[in-house]
């Protein structure tokens, strides 16, 4: 069980001291400020629990400072104050930003209060993590502390130093383009482009100019100039992800350009060299694909010259629960909220099977949090597996007040998601829009989302 921390920030030394000293301070680590830095900014680099701010007065720009601060969300905060009018404070408190004592200070009140503060964080702490941070260890892009995902790590390493093609072979969600981005970010290609296209989303009619770009004027319609994917991706890595989707008849565009890194632009004279690193991806088993007719054998070869299999979320053991965590830690302090996962949430989340692997469990916690006010409820999460989702009869649908038309079709596109398991094609007829529009629409939310997370330099 960890100790909560307490934080202090006062002027008059008298007062620390007597502060410090109360009963209600025992149960708490201290840590007191410093002259050279802003208050505010320890508060925010530091886990601290309960902060003591002595406040002479609170200036309008501290006021906007600290109101617009993440610490706001998740920090309990007691100001003390000479007692001197001050309407910045008074907005403060008006908007419960915490407790305010005026001098001469109540030390008995103050006690009880910390120690009040003491006993909710002590209980809590054991079993609820702190919602605003997350504990998982990241490697590139890619979250996640359990032994799978520490065995991709070292795998990654040691094939971002080569310039061997790789074919990323997982099922659908599990992070396949994560870790074709992390591959990138630790090769010696980091400082040029990462270039990623879906060959399941080509048009027919574009296929080569979308990979090798055309000339003006080479059909009606190219007004000018335009660069292909291996131009774009020139001296950077090029990530063809649902390889096994693209027609069998244009696999062998691909492999003639693999083969000896030339390419001709459409309606263009000269012949171009590619300088790109090839990773693909793929949520079929390869072979089986080579089997069914899906997928060029000599490509396969070209493509895999290393395989990375990406584990499925089911066997990442205790990333489940620590991911969902993750999740809602960023959503937390983008949102600069403090909701929390019930204890009955998270074992629903633990026992889930989680068939949309992380992108499941992403969309699952995105929805959860739009509908929950603090706590995170089961019904909140609303899992359901596929067969029990196909065989729902939906009488009517509740809408929570106040809920944005965008975030209605964001639930509705990930629950078309995950009663098709991932399958694009088939969550497109669902909801009656494009492949092409599904995409385009996947691809802002994930931006949005992930706008929020970290990301590697
Ligand atoms: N290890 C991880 N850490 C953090 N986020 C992850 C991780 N793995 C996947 N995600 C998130 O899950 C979502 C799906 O990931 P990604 O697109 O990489 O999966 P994929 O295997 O390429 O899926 P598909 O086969 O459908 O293209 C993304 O929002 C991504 O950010």
């Amino acid at each position: 069980m960890t100790r909560p921390t307490l934080f202090y920030h006062l002027h008059d030394i008298g007062t620390e001291q007597a502060l410090i000293q109360l009963e209600g301070a025992k149960e708490f680590n201290k840590l007191r400020s410093v002259d050279d830095m802003s208050w505010l900014a320890q508060l925010e680099s530091n886990r601290i629990d309960v902060a003591i701010i002595e406040l002479p007065r609170l200036s309008h720009e501290d006021y906007l400072s600290l109101i617009e601060s993440a610490a706001m969300t998740h920090i309990e905060f007691i100001f003390l104050s000479d007692g001197q009018p001050n309407p910045h404070l008074d907005k403060l408190m008006s908007q419960c930003a915490g407790y305010h004592f005026r001098q001469p200070y109540d030390m008995a009140l103050i006690s009880d209060t910390l120690a009040e503060f003491a006993q909710y964080l002590v209980s809590t702490s054991a079993h609820r993590p702190r919602p605003f941070s997350s504990e998982l260890d990241q490697y590139g892009v890619l979250v996640g502390s359990s032994g799978a995902m520490h065995k991709l790590y070292r795998t990654i390493r040691r094939v971002s130093v080569t310039d061997s093609n790789v074919l990323i072979i997982g099922e659908s969600g599990a992070g396949k383009e994560l870790v074709a981005n992390t591959i990138h970010l630790a090769s010696p290609r980091v400082n040029a482009p990462f270039i990623a296209i879906n060959c399941g989303a080509l048009s027919p009619e574009l296929v080569d100019s979308e990979l090798f770009g055309h000339v003006k004027g080479a059909f009606t319609g190219a007004n000018r100039d335009h660069k292909g994917v291996f131009e774009q991706a020139e001296g950077g890595t090029l990530f063809l992800d649902e390889v096994t989707e693209m027609p069998i008849e244009h696999q062998v565009k691909l492999l003639r350009v693999l083969e000896n890194s030339e390419y001709r632009p459409v309606g263009g004279a000269k012949v171009q060299l590619a300088n790109v690193r090839i990773v693909a991806a793929t949520n079929r088993d390869p072979i089986a694909a080579i089997e069914e007719g899906l997928f060029r054998e000599d490509l396969y070869f070209r493509l895999a010259q290393f395989p990375i299999r990406v584990p499925p979320l089911r066997e990442r053991g205790d990333d489940i629960i620590g991911l969902a965590r993750h999740f809602l830690a960023y959503r937390n302090v983008a949102e600069k909220q403090s909701k929390y996962f019930t204890d009955a949430s998270i074992q629903l989340i633990s026992a889930h099977p989680w068939c949309g692997n992380v992108r499941e469990l992403k969309h699952a916690i995105e929805r959860a949090y739009i509908l929950a006010d603090q706590e995170i409820l089961p019904s909140h999460l609303q899992l359901t597996t596929a067969s029990e989702t196909n065989s729902l009869e939906v009488e009517h649908v509740v809408i929570p007040q106040g809920m944005r038309l965008d975030d209605l079709e964001r639930i509705a596109i990930y629950q078309a998601l995950e009663t098709t398991q991932g399958n694009k094609t088939d969550t497109a007829e669902q909801l009656g829009i494009s492949v092409k529009t599904l995409y385009n629409k996947l691809s802002k939310y994930e931006q949005q989302v992930e706008s929020d997370e970290p990301t590697v330099e």
